[in-house]
C-alpha cells in the first residue's frame, strides 16, 4: 500500500458521533466555529502565507519574509475591514511569531491596564492604527523572574519635568523583548523609579526607541538582536532585542500612572489601586497562553493520530496488511491521554477567559478583591498547560517514529516555537511557587475564613481529610463526582501536609524555600483539580449533536484517570486511595482507550485544522503520506543536484588518496 488515503477514509466511517457538532463544541459556539473556519481558509488559500519553506531560510530572509506577511495581513485587515477578533484569528492562522504579537498582546494591554484615561486617549488610537509600534521591555540580562530586582532606572528631573531612563550596568541591559531589535518604535520599559534619590518601586514607562521618519535608534539608545534562538524557523521570525539606555529623557506623562503618580513637583502619590496591577499585563497574557495551549497540543495530536492510523508495522497474517500502529495499546496509552488533554485544556481555557473578563471588569470598577485568585489561576494554569503541551508535542514526535523527526512532519518546528512558552511570561516553576503562596495562605486561614473560588472545595477539609475513596469496581470510576472528589482529597491533603510542615519552621520564608519542591507538587495537584472540575462543568452544559456529549465524557475519564494513574504515588501516599483502587482506575483506562479508538480520527478532525496550519505531511487530511514524503524529499533544494557543493573539493580527493595536494 503506497499511501494512507483509504485508511483514513475507513477510519472516518467508524466515527460514533456527529463530527460537525463536535467542531462546534471545540470552537465554543457555532459563531466562533464559522469565524475561525473562514479566517483559517483565508490564510490557507493565500500564497503569501506559505510556511513550508520557512525552516530552510537564513535569518535575514526569514525575518524579511515575516515582515512581508505582517504587512500583507495588515492590508487584508484594512481592505476586508476585519474586526479586532478577526485580526487576532488571522495572526493565529498565519502562525508566525512576529512583532505584532507584542503590539496587540502586551503593549496595548499594558496601556489599557496601567495607563490613565489621558494616556489611553493619546496612545491607544496610535497603536491600534499601527502608527506607533510597541513592545514590552521588562526582562534584563541579569533579571527576569525577579521583577523587583530590575536595575534600569527612571530618575525624575524636576528641572525639565522629565524622566531620565538609564541602564547603569551591563546586567541592566533590556534583554529578550520581542519586536524590539529591529521594528518597534516604542516600548513599555520597566524601570526603578527614583525621586529625589529615593527608590519608589518598579514602574512602566513609554519610551520612544526609534525615529518615526527614518527608523534609526534615537540618541542614547543602543539596540540590537540577541541572536539566533532554538530551532531554525520557529521563534527566529521574532526580533528579540537588547537595549541600553544612556540617560534618555522622556516626558513625565509617559510614566504609566494608573497605579501611582509622580507630580510636577516630583512627589510620589500612591493611589488606592494595588501595586500588583503593574503586573496586570502578565495576568492577561498568561490567560491567553492557556487558551493557546490546546491549539498547539491539538495540532501535534492531530498529526500523530492521523499518522498512527496510516502507519503499519508488524503482524501481517497470510499476506494481509500489517497492524496500524494506532492499534497497539502502548501507542493508545501515550496518544489518547494527549488527545483528551487537548480537549481538557480547551475547556479550562474557555473558563479562564471568562474569569479574566470578570476580573477585568471588576478592576475597571476599582474592585480588586478577585485579583489574587486570578493571579494564582493564570500563573498555575499557564504552568500546567504549557509544560504538558511542550512534553506532549515531543511525545507526538516520538509517536511518529523516525518520520516525526523530519521537519516536513511539522512537529519539530511546532515544538521549537512552542517550548519557550514554559519560560516566557513567568518560568513555570516560579509560577507554581506563586500558586503555592496562595495555597499556603488559604490553608492557614481555613479555621476562620471560608475559601472561595477555585479553593472552595477546601471548605470540606474535614471530610476530604478523613473519608476515603469508596470505589470497588472499575465501573465505579465512571462517576464524575467520585473522580473529582479523589482529586480534591489528594490536593487538600497535600496542601495541608505542606502547611503543617511549614508551621514547624521558625522563619516562614526559610520553610517555604526548604519545602518548595513539595509545594510545587501540591500546587500542581490543586491546578489539576481546576482542570478536572472545569471539564465536568462543561459536561453539565447542554452539548448538542449525536454522540458528542458521550465522547466528551469518555475523554474526560481518559484525562482524569490517566492523571490519577500517572500521579498514583500522591493518591496512595495521601492515603485517599488503596493500591487496589488505583489498579481498578487503570483497568478502566484500558477500557476507555478502546472506546476512543474508533473515534480517534474523527476526534482530531473536529479540531478543524487546515493542512496549512498543520504544515505536516504526516498529518495531511487525506492521509496521502508516503507519496508526498517521497515527493517532498526530491523537491528539497538540497536535491537540486546529484553532486553537492564541496564533493569535488573535499570528498573526491579523499577517495583518490589525494588529500595531501588538495586545497582545503
Ligand atoms: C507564537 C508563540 C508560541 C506559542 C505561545 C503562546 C502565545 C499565546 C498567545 C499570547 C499572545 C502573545 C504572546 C506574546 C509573546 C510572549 C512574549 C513574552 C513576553 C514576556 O515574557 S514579558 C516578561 C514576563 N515576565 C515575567 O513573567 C516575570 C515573572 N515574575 C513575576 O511575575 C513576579 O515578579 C513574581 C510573580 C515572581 C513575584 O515575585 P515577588 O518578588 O514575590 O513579587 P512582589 O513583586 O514582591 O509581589 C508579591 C505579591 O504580589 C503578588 N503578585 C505577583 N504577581 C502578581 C500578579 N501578576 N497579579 C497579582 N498579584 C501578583 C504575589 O502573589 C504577592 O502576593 P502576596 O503578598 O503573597 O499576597
Ligand atoms: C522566546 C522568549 C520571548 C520573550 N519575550 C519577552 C518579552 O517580550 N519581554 C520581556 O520583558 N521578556 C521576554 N522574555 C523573557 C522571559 O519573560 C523570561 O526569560 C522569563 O520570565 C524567565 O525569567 P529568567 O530568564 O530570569 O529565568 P530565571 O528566573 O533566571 O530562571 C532560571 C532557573 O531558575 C529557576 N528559578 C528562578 N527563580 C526561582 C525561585 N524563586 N525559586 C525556584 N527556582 C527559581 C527557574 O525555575 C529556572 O529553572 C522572553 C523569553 C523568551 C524565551
Amino acid at each position: 500500500m503506497e499511501g494512507g488515503v483509504d485508511y483514513l477514509i475507513d477510519e472516518r466511517k467508524k466515527a460514533q458521533f456527529d463530527v460537525e457538532a463536535m467542531k462546534v463544541a471545540w470552537a465554543g459556539s457555532r459563531q466562533a466555529f464559522e469565524l475561525s473556519d473562514r479566517i483559517a481558509k483565508l490564510v490557507a488559500n493565500d500564497p503569501i502565507f506559505e510556511k513550508f519553506s520557512r525552516p530552510m531560510l537564513g535569518r535575514k530572509e526569514l525575518f524579511k519574509n515575516s515582515l512581508r506577511k505582517v504587512a500583507h495581513a495588515w492590508k487584508l485587515i484594512i481592505d476586508l475591514r476585519l474586526s479586532e477578533e478577526e485580526a487576532k484569528l488571522l495572526r493565529h492562522y498565519i502562525d508566525e511569531p512576529a512583532y505584532t504579537d507584542l503590539q496587540w498582546e502586551m503593549f496595548i494591554p499594558a496601556i489599557e491596564g496601567q495607563g490613565t484615561e489621558e494616556q489611553k486617549r493619546k496612545w491607544l488610537p496610535l497603536a491600534r492604527k499601527m502608527q506607533v509600534i510597541g513592545s514590552y521591555a521588562q526582562t534584563e540580562l541579569g533579571h527576569g523572574s525577579n521583577v523587583q530586582g530590575l536595575e534600569t532606572t527612571a530618575t525624575f528631573d524636576p528641572q525639565t519635568d522629565e524622566f531620565v531612563i538609564h541602564s547603569p550596568t551591563l546586567t541592566s541591559s533590556k534583554w529578550w523583548p520581542g519586536g524590539t531589535a529591529k521594528v518597534s518604535t516604542h516600548a513599555i520599559v520597566y524601570a526603578r523609579l527614583i525621586l529625589d534619590g529615593q527608590f519608589h518601586g518598579v514602574h512602566g514607562f513609554i519610551v520612544q526607541l526609534r525615529n518615526l521618519e527614518n527608523h534609526t535608534p534615537l540618541p542614547g539608545i543602543t539596540v540590537g538582536d540577541i541572536g539566533m534562538k532554538f530551532g531554525n524557523g520557529a521563534y527566529n521570525t521574532m526580533d528579540n532585542g537588547v537595549i541600553r539606555f544612556n540617560h534618555v529623557h522622556i516626558p513625565r506623562n509617559q510614566m504609566l500612572m494608573r497605579v501611582s503618580q509622580v507630580t510636577r513637583e516630583g512627589k510620589f502619590v500612591q493611589s488606592d489601586v494595588p501595586r500588583q496591577l503593574l503586573y496586570g499585563t502578565m495576568v492577561y497574557v498568561r490567560q491567553k497562553i492557556v487558551a493557546d495551549a490546546s491549539k498547539a497540543l491539538s495540532r501535534a495530536v492531530c498529526i500523530a493520530t492521523r499518522y498512527s492510523a496510516v502507519r503499519r508495522q508488524f503482524g501481517s497474517r497470510n499476506g494481509g496488511p500489517e497492524i496500524q500502529v494506532i492499534d497497539y495499546k502502548t501507542q493508545q496509552s501515550r496518544l489518547f491521554p494527549l488527545l483528551a488533554s487537548a480537549y481538557a485544556f480547551r475547556f479550562v481555557g474557555e473558563w479562564l477567559k471568562w474569569l479574566y473578563t470578570d476580573v477585568k471588569q471588576r478592576l475597571e470598577a476599582n474592585d480588586f478583591s478577585t485579583l489574587p485568585e486570578a493571579h494564582a489561576c493564570t500563573a498555575g494554569l499557564k504552568s500546567l498547560t504549557t509544560s504538558a503541551t511542550a512534553d506532549g508535542i515531543e511525545e507526538c514526535r516520538k509517536l511518529c517514529g523516525g518520520h516525526g523527526y523530519l521537519v516536513s512532519s511539522g512537529i519539530p518546528e511546532l515544538f521549537a516555537t512552542y517550548v519557550p512558552a514554559c519560560t516566557f511570561e513567568g518560568d513555570n516553576v516560579v509560577m507554581m511557587l506563586q500558586v503555592a503562596r496562595f495555597l499556603v495562605k488559604t490553608v492557614s486561614e481555613l479555621g476562620y475564613k471560608q475559601p472561595v473560588g477555585t479553593t472552595a472545595y477546601m471548605r470540606r477539609v474535614t471530610a476530604l481529610m478523613q473519608s476515603n475513596c469508596a470505589v470497588r469496581t472499575a465501573e465505579e470510576w465512571l462517576n464524575p463526582g467520585v473522580v473529582v472528589e479523589a482529586f480534591e482529597a489528594r490536593s487538600t491533603r497535600m496542601a495541608v501536609a505542606c502547611g503543617q510542615r511549614l508551621a514547624k519552621f521558625e522563619n516562614p520564608e526559610e520553610g517555604f524555600a526548604e519545602l518548595s519542591a513539595d509545594l510545587v507538587e501540591a500546587s500542581l495537584a490543586h491546578c489539576q483539580v481546576i482542570v478536572v472540575s472545569k471539564f465536568v462543568e462543561k459536561l453539565q452544559q447542554e452539548i448538542p449533536g449525536k454522540g458528542v456529549k458521550r465522547l466528551l465524557e469518555v475523554l474526560f475519564y481518559v484525562y482524569a484517570l490517566f492523571l490519577l494513574h500517572k500521579h498514583q504515588g500522591d493518591f496512595l501516599a495521601t492515603g485517599y486511595l488503596t493500591p487496589k483502587q488505583a489498579s481498578l482506575a487503570n483497568d478502566q483506562l484500558r477500557i476507555l482507550y478502546s472506546k476512543v479508538r474508533p473515534n480517534a480520527i474523527a476526534l482530531v478532525d473536529s479540531f478543524n485544522h487546515t493542512d496549512h496550519l498543520l504544515s505536516s505531511i504526516l498529518g495531511r487530511y487525506d492521509g496521502n503520506v508516503y507519496p508526498k514524503l517521497y515527493e517532498a524529499a526530491f523537491n528539497d533544494p538540497f536535491n537540486d543536484s546529484d553532486i553537492a557543493d564541496g564533493i569535488h573539493q573535499y570528498v573526491q580527493p579523499m577517495l583518490r588518496q589525494e588529500l595531501h595536494s588538495a586545497k582545503l
